[in-house]
């Protein structure tokens, strides 16, 4: 289509041009003023990215709408993106983005949009999902995500906070923090939150496609398509688009062609911020992420529109975080990074299955210690367990292998799908070994199941290892498999039941238990599929956490600023005061030691969530495996498919315990 309006964008080539074009691209890490060759510097004249709107800007980077003067700054001398967004200058004040929109308001949308809000409070922040129930519950006290520190950082940004008087013994006199005001809502309004944002946000989920070609391999990105469409008829001239989904490499320019043909005579700059958090963690990674990376085109509107986007995050995060690429490394990135990680839990498993085997004490939690002293490994991601989970690490290998089979490179599409063999082998040689310890049966035995959801600290049952086993466990006809898990709710764990496709009467031996002492009442054997920390005993296991506060005292820039000018302090300070305050007052509400929360409005009489958050166990509720010993069947089996048991502590207790990669099985 003739389309003069749409920009060419040297960083989305169709595939077939992989290999050429991009070689002749600018390298991703060339800062603006290399693209314009030796001795060049950046153009004044050059054409305004239209959100803009008006005349070009090379003014020196803004500080962040939420950050006036205490950011960190400036950035070290080789920091990935400062040369970039230095040399592009900062929008004017008055043109500053005000207004922004998340689309999907799911794992990734919601918490990260929550934070962006926090650290921003003078932008909007406007999160919409077409699903009303999901909308409903961020809109209540019961968020649709359990995820640590969420409720405070959504409440504090949602509803606002209340103005507070601080005084402490560093301080001359109190001093007042002024209240908050809301800046961020959850809505079903997804076309009028669309038509006020200067960056659109897509967060929609892409799963991998259960139909017709590339069915169980390619990623299914028709919600990426349909939200772009409502994008492209809605969105202001020049907002910028980015997206936060994980998709196939490539999407991007088909984002702009859905921009191009609705939209022929403007320009929108299409950017690529993939999400790296981890479900558990999602507010501790995005508070303290690794990097930020950007993927833009590599022209002057594409850097400009990266730096808008940059400078959102840099509210919070080191410059030298910050990273930009073009857009598809980035989508590249994002892809290999999920799949590397996997690479490495399918690694450890491996090696596991060797240990096992082997004897003589071999033991596979030693040899992730070992290998992970050597700085070049490191020591994450060496937890040998029953294999990964989730709802991305299989569709994200799956997505970058159908890649490289397009690009007909079978031989390295082969090498990451062994990363899901292995991830297969593990989980079947876990059900099967707990089956041959059981004298090859589990007919008339309850099997007692601790963990359901795919990791600890998260009520997401998607794609968890754990509905795998237990349908092989279903297989066997025992009496009674009983589930519990501390963070799930029996519905959630009965939906993905419902979904394994189980005959009726396999179904029928599956219980949900609301407690761990209704689960392994009269069990023959206990099987632990999730790392909750409950798991590891109330009465044994390591020694408790202590308390994370990083000083006592409140430290003097910031008295400097509590006693000058308080409008000028983030929420990042604040936080820091909000800890050394929790490390003083033990009294004091862990959760808001400032007393800076609205109080909630009371949920209604009937209210189901309040009900079912009433059966949720909390760290009070930790197993007592002295209480397990006496409340199961001799020989008291343990299959520990996530190493987090004391095994010699149990074995003292009277039970056979089996782990991961810790010796011969078979006694
Ligand atoms: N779950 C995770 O921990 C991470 C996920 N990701 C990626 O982020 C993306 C989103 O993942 P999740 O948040 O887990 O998915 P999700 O399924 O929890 O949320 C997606 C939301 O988008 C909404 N939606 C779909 N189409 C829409 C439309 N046209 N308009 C408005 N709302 C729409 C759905 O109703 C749903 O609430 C995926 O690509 C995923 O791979 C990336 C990093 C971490
Ligand atoms: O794209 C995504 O969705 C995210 O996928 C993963 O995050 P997540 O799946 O939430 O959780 P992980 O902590 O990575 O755990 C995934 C699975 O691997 C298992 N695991 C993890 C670590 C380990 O050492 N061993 C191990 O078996 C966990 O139990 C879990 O089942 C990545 O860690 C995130 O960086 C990424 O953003």
């Amino acid at each position: 289509m003739d389309n003069p309006g749409c920009v060419p964008d040297i960083s989305r080539p169709a595939l077939p041009l992989l290999h050429g074009q991009f070689a002749r691209s600018l390298s991703s890490t060339q800062s603006i003023a290399s693209a314009f060759g030796p001795g060049t510097s950046t153009p004044s004249s050059w054409k305004a990215s239209n959100w803009l709107r008006g005349t070009p800007d090379t003014s020196p980077p803004s500080s962040g709408a939420g950050s006036p003067e205490l950011k960190p700054k400036p950035p070290p001398e080789d920091c990935g993106v400062s040369p970039v967004l230095e040399s592009l200058g900062a929008p004017e004040v008055d043109e500053r983005v005000k207004n922004i929109c998340f689309v999907g308001a799911g794992f990734v949308g919601g918490p990260t949009a929550a934070v962006i809000a926090y650290h921003n409070p003078e932008i909007r922040v406007n999160v919409v999902d077409l699903n009303e129930q999901r909308v409903a519950a961020w809109n209540s006290a019961h968020l649709p995500i359990h995820e640590d520190g969420l409720l405070g950082v959504v409440r504090l940004a949602r509803d606002g906070t209340l103005s507070v008087s601080i005084s402490s013994p560093e301080l001359e006199h109190p001093v007042e923090l002024a209240a908050r005001q809301p800046n961020l809502v959850f809505s079903t309004d997804v076309v009028r939150a669309i038509r006020e944002a200067d960056i659109v946000f897509i967060c929609v989920n892409t799963p991998t496609k259960l139909h017709g070609l590339g069915a169980g391999s390619m990623a299914d990105v028709s919600a990426i398509e349909s939200a772009s469409r409502t994008v492209a008829q809605n969105a202001r001239k020049g907002t910028i688009i980015v997206e936060k989904s994980t998709v196939p490499c490539g999407t991007a320019r088909m984002i702009q062609d859905t921009l191009c043909y609705h939209r022929p005579d403007e320009t929108f700059e299409v950017l690529s911020n993939p999400e790296f958090l981890s479900e558990g963690t999602a507010v501790e990674n995005l508070m303290n992420p690794d990097r930020i990376l950007i993927g833009s085109a590599q022209t002057l509107s594409g850097f400009r529109a990266a730096a808008v986007l940059g400078d959102l995050y840099a509210a919070w995060v080191p410059p030298e975080r910050i990273v930009t690429v073009n857009t598809f490394s980035s989508e590249l990135a994002k892809l290999v990074a999920n799949t590397m990680l996997a690479q490495r839990i399918s690694s450890i498993n491996a090696v596991s299955a060797i240990c096992e085997e082997i004897g003589h004490g071999a033991d596979v939690d030693d040899v992730s210690l070992a290998i992970g002293k050597d700085a070049r490994l490191g020591p994450k991601f060496l937890q040998a367990g029953i294999g990964f989970g989730g709802s991305c690490f299989e569709k994200d290998i799956l997505n970058l292998a159908y890649l490289a089979r397009e690009l007909h490179l079978d031989v390295v599409a082969d090498y990451w799908l062994g990363v899901l063999r292995i991830n297969e082998y593990q989980r079947q040689r876990f059900a099967r070994k707990v089956v041959h310890e059981l004298n090859g049966s589990l007919r008339g035995k309850k099997i007692a199941v601790l963990g359901f959801a795919f990791k600890d600290g998260t009520n997401d049952t998607r794609n968890s290892i754990a509905i795998h086993i237990i349908k092989d466990f279903a297989e066997e006809m025992p009496q009674e498999v009983a589930i519990f898990d501390p963070g799930c709710s029996s519905a959630e764990i009965m939906d993905e039941v419902r979904n394994a496709g189980l005959g009726p009467s396999q179904a029928e031996s599956i219980k949900i238990c609301s407690n761990w002492r209704e689960s392994v009442q009269g069990a023959s054997v206990v099987c632990v599929l999730t790392q909750w920390k409950h798991f590891r005993g109330c009465r044994i296991g390591g020694p408790q956490e202590p308390f994370a506060a990083d000083s006592n005292a409140i430290n003097e820039s910031l008295v400097r600023v509590l006693q000058s000018n308080t409008t000028a302090i983030t929420e990042m300070q604040i936080r820091g005061l909000e800890a050394t305050l929790r490390g003083r007052e033990v009294s004091t509400l862990p959760e808001d030691p400032l007393g800076r929360l609205k109080p909630m409005s009371e949920c209604p009489k009937d209210c189901t969530s309040c009900r079912s958050d009433a059966g949720t166990i909390h760290d009070a509720d930790a197993v007592d495996w002295v209480e397990v010993a006496a409340m199961m069947k001799e020989p008291r089996w343990v299959f520990d498919g996530r190493n987090v048991v004391n095994p010699i502590e149990l074995q003292g207790l009277g039970f056979r315990v089996r782990g991961i990669g810790k010796g011969p099985w078979v006694t």
